[in-house]
């Protein structure tokens, strides 16, 4: 029987797959059907199958959608609100009263459409998010028709959306129900972090978990006075707590860990659980420095997320694979830590693994859903080209993304945005600002 054709072949010139690493393919073709990719062979050869589209991208490199693998999408109306703290102050004095006098779910939805669009502009495909009204979010992501990791947030005490945790458990048991079909949303578990979830929480949350066999996503060690508070109160570092309750394991995201020593090093190899490193946020909080260098050394997943808006203050993720490249040399005093390929590697196949996508998306690989983002390199600044990939983590900027598929449906093109209209997006935003910056 003849092949189906492809209902597009793109042309671009350096395609790189992430898997297997390191590898460029100069003058390739990559082609799309049914969502999926379906070939990928040197530009002559690819251009002997038939394709309904076909699109030449000269002096592009073409790689998977980038994985924004930790945020808190609503929180980019809330850019700039409590800039220059720390965790504590900015958490307790500001951001947690802010949230309270004003999330609602036209705020998450409002939030986080302005932040799927901010992303789908930085070149990501797919993101994680933790924050209030779980099933606002998820229609925003429906309706964008980006991918998502969206979790139920569970914290001790009443947040916008939820009087308490049951409450928050009861609604997040029925978003699991709702979407476990959705072909681009994954519902996991947000226990908000080890000092404000309790151990008869974080229990529940473990046989849940098994039971749908789903993610579970928490802030883990993020200061080093988060770690020293536990264990004067209590005689245990956080995350050897969560080992004794039986919630570390391969579907465990641990977001920041700053704090690692050798115990805990031990323990994340055990349990094969994945960290999330968030280096601006770390940055600009002074929160510490996630050891990526010691962890990937290890043998430990390491994924990478920009945190929300309100302390980062972008959502731009190849910039921020940048800042991670760059520090893990830092932190490691090797300059030979974190290379620009295996920065590329954080920011796609291994925010996928993270996530438990990592079959389906992080790399362009056959069969692998087509999540695929056309960098272009045509600029002054990005010239001579010896390596793409090098260009792209050290000299390039996210202006640089200039069409972007999910599941090979176009939602950038040439840096327009296919399905949102920018102009209302920021008539919306600024309407919130305004509103808010009166209080
Ligand atoms: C459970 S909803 C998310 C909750 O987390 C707050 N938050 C945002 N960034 C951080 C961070 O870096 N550490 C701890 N908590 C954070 C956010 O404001 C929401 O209240
Ligand atoms: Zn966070």
């Amino acid at each position: 029987m003849p092949e189906a054709p492809l209902d597009l072949l793109l042309l671009p010139t350096w395609l790189v797959p992430v898997e297997p690493a390191g590898v460029v393919l100069r003058d390739h073709g990559l082609g799309i059907r049914d969502g999926r990719i379906a070939l990928i062979a040197p530009r002559t050869e690819a251009l002997r199958h038939p394709a309904t589209q076909v699109r030449e991208l000269p002096e592009c490199l073409l790689a998977p959608g980038l994985i924004n693998a930790h945020g808190h999408a609503a929180m980019s109306l809330l850019r700039g609100i409590a800039d220059d703290l720390p965790l504590m102050t900015w958490l307790h004095e500001h951001i947690w009263p802010a949230e309270g006098k004003w999330v609602d779910e036209d705020f998450v939805r409002d939030g986080t459409d302005l932040a799927i669009a901010e992303q789908i502009k930085g070149g990501i495909s797919c993101f994680s998010d933790m924050y209030f009204y779980p099933q606002t979010a998820a229609e925003c992501v429906h309706n964008a028709g980006v991918r998502a990791q969206i979790t139920v947030p569970v914290l001790d005490f009443p947040v916008p959306g939820a009087l308490n945790a049951a409450e928050a458990l009861r609604t997040g048991l029925q978003l699991f129900d709702d979407l476990k079909q959705h072909p681009r949303i994954r519902i996991a578990f947000g226990p908000h972090a080890p000092y404000t979830v309790s151990d008869d929480k974080l229990e529940q949350i473990r046989v849940l978990a098994d039971e749908l066999d789903a993610g579970i996503h928490m802030h883990v060690h993020e200061t080093a006075q988060e770690v020293a508070e536990a264990v004067s109160k209590h005689g245990e570092r956080p995350l050897a707590r969560l080992a004794r309750l039986g919630l570390l394991g391969p579907r465990f995201q641990a977001v920041h860990m700053t704090q690692i020593d050798d115990e805990d090093l031990a323990l994340l190899v055990e349990h094969n659980c994945s960290i999330v490193h968030c280096p601006e946020s770390n940055l600009k909080l002074a929160s510490g420095f996630c050891p990526v260098e010691r962890l990937w050394q290890a043998g430990v997943n390491v994924a990478i997320g920009t945190d929300g808006a309100a302390s980062n203050n972008d959502l731009d993720l190849l910039g921020e694979t940048r800042t991670a490249a760059l520090l893990a040399k830092a932190v490691a005093g090797s300059a030979t830590a974190l290379n620009a390929h295996s920065a590329l590697r954080m920011a796609t196949l291994n925010g996928a693994r993270a996530l438990g996508l990592e079959t389906q998306t992080g790399s362009l690989e056959l069969g692998k859903l087509a999540d695929v983002v056309a960098f272009d390199l045509s600029g002054l600044a990005q010239q001579p080209i010896y390596d793409p990939v090098s260009q792209l983590i050290y000299a390039s900027g996210r202006d640089c993304v200039k069409h972007l598929w999910v599941g090979g449906k176009q939602l950038l093109d040439d840096g327009r945005l296919t399905r949102m209209d920018e102009s209302a997006l920021i008539a919306k935003a600024r309407e919130w600002g305004a509103r808010i910056a009166k209080r």
